[in-house]
């Protein structure tokens, strides 16, 4: 059985099964929330009182620019740096000199600017340049450990009309709340780092690990370039990197937090259906001629059913079967089933039990339909036929399947199922981008460094969870940097990331500042 991702190919082939065993199959129950006695093992006690001791004036100093931190992340939320607009690209540029003063401000070593180049096809604008990878460095000791922290200056889009109830793109604090889009996906763990950095150099306190920043502005688009940047970089800006941690995802509940050792992928496919020269009356070529939109509907539907089984041939038989350890799992796994349907705002859900909504959000493959370009889609009741439409969908990939398999058996389907309309229109189906699955050892140093983290400021263990969401970049940092990656998330599991009224708890806007600190310093004093 492998991973495989589209890209990188020769390196993304690793035995899953092999791996599993490597972690003593995931020898302890993934539900034992006290810290084991294996992982105390690889952390210097001796060091533990001193840390604490350094741990608690730096929370203090945290609250004390909790005002200064908000209004950090009110700046960057005013930014709308929205990657899949192409209108917008002049405001992720914006974004990123927006971060590049930030870490000028905070004193860093090295602020190095990385060009991308022309955004490749599809796209509208030939010219679109895809906005730059910022990287930066604070400390260079070799005695120290060095963490690559990961994250993400784009946002998704966001327009008032959708239904927020207040401008996406001015941060309002209401209960306790921070709303605003991009607050908990990714511009608020983004500025939990460099409050954390902030807090450090106000202090006087020295940072217990070198730091090596990477924030790109196109994770939402399918982080076009990245991969090859880090190939590039591994042994040269990324030199040194012992352990790699992101901040880009979210608990799994409201209640209790979590660590988490597993993603999806996502390939994202377009289809687009060409007919008539121009839009039409349908008055007067109605019932005439051949619509591109019905026959894209009539293929859209065919993909996936009601109940969010995936119609095309070959999928199912690519995932990794469940074994008898893995099923025990899910049940000790904190999760209320009606947290879901409060996230949802509704009562929609296909499944009813914790272990199937787990299973089938982490370890299945789902496919969701996204949207339709050049569709008529404003009020009112216009009489139009659509002369050009393109279809959009994405299907979230788990172990074992294979990304180029996928393509293939996803883009056959469309053709046959488009061929079966006999209709002359003509008709192109294609990857717009892809990003791999990444599956974890969840009992490695950075886990433990986390858990601690963790239990300081929260005052419990985590749960170690799986997630339903894609961080194209994990596994290429996990494989060309030969690193260990560790997802410590900052948000709650109802923050609304990618939805309307996305927020951050300002709580765990404050606490995610002084958890993902702490975990610096623990981690500092692993072996
Ligand atoms: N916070 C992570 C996240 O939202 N990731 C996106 C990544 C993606 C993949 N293709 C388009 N965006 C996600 O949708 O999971
Ligand atoms: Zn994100
Ligand atoms: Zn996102």
């Amino acid at each position: 059985m492998f991973i495989f991702s589209n890209s990188l190919k020769s390196l993304k082939f690793i035995s899953y099964s092999k791996k599993f065993n490597n972690f003593n199959n995931l020898r302890r129950s993934l539900s034992n929330t006290n810290i084991p006695d294996y992982c105390l093992g690889k952390i210097n006690i001796n060091k533990m009182s001193e840390i604490d001791s350094t741990l608690n004036p730096l929370f203090a100093k945290i609250d004390e620019l909790k005002p200064k931190f908000i209004q950090r992340l009110s700046n960057a939320v005013s930014i709308p740096s929205v990657s899949g607009d192409e209108t917008l690209r002049p405001k992720v540029f914006e974004m990123s000199e927006f971060l590049k003063n930030e870490l000028k401000n905070l004193g860093a070593d090295d602020i190095t600017i990385k060009d991308l180049g022309i955004q490749p096809p599809p796209v509208n604008d030939e010219n679109l340049q895809l906005p730059p990878i910022v990287l930066s460095k604070f400390g260079n000791d070799p005695n120290k450990k060095t963490v690559l922290i990961y994250g993400h200056y784009d946002v998704q889009p966001a327009l008032l009309e959708d239904g927020w109830d207040s401008d996406p793109f001015t941060l309002i604090e209401k209960d306790g709340k921070l709303f605003g889009r991009g607050s908990t996906d990714d511009k608020g763990p983004v500025m939990g780092w460099l409050n954390s950095i902030e807090a450090h150099r106000e202090l006087g306190l020295e940072l217990p690990v070198n730091i090596v920043f990477c924030f790109e502005g196109m994770e939402e688009s399918g982080s076009l370039g990245l991969d090859e940047l880090v190939e590039r970089e591994a042994n040269d800006y990324f030199k040194n990197v012992s352990s790699v941690c992101i901040s880009d995802n979210y608990w799994l509940g409201t209640k209790k937090p979590v660590l988490t050792y597993g993603l999806r992928g996502c390939n994202y496919y377009q289809i687009i259906i060409k007919g008539p020269g121009a839009d039409l009356h349908s008055g007067i070529f109605g019932g005439v001629i051949h619509e591109p939109m019905t026959d894209l509907i009539k293929v859209m539907s065919q993909l996936v059913d009601v109940n969010g089984e995936i119609n095309i041939p070959g999928i199912k038989e690519m995932v990794a079967p469940v074994t008898e350890k893995e099923d025990g799992l899910y049940n000790d796994i904190e999760f209320d089933v009606n947290e879901l349907n409060l996230a949802s705002g509704s009562d929609t859900a296909i499944y009813q039990d914790k272990k199937n909504i787990l299973m089938h959000r982490w370890r299945y493959p789902s496919l969701s339909l996204h949207g339709i370009e050049g569709a008529f889609s404003g009020s009112g009741a216009k009489t139009v036929i659509p002369s050009q439409v393109i279809g959009k969908f994405s299907i979230r990939t788990v172990p074992n399947i294979d990304s180029d398999t996928l393509d293939k058996l996803v883009i056959d389907y469309c053709n046959e199922k488009f061929k079966e309309l006999k209709s002359p229109n003509t008709f192109k189906a294609e990857l717009i981008h892809g990003g791999a699955y990444w599956v974890s050892d969840p009992f490695n140093n950075e886990f433990t460094a986390a858990k601690l983290a963790t239990k300081k400021v929260w005052g419990i263990n985590p749960d170690l969870t799986r997630e339903g969401g894609s961080i194209p970049i994990t596994l290429t940092f996990e494989q060309q940097l030969k690193s260990n990656v560790l997802l410590l998330p900052m948000g709650k599991g109802d923050d609304g990331a990618h939805s309307i009224n996305e927020k951050v708890d300002v709580a765990n806007y404050i606490e995610g500042t002084k958890t993902l600190s702490a975990y610096l310093h623990y981690y500092g004093i692993t072996n």
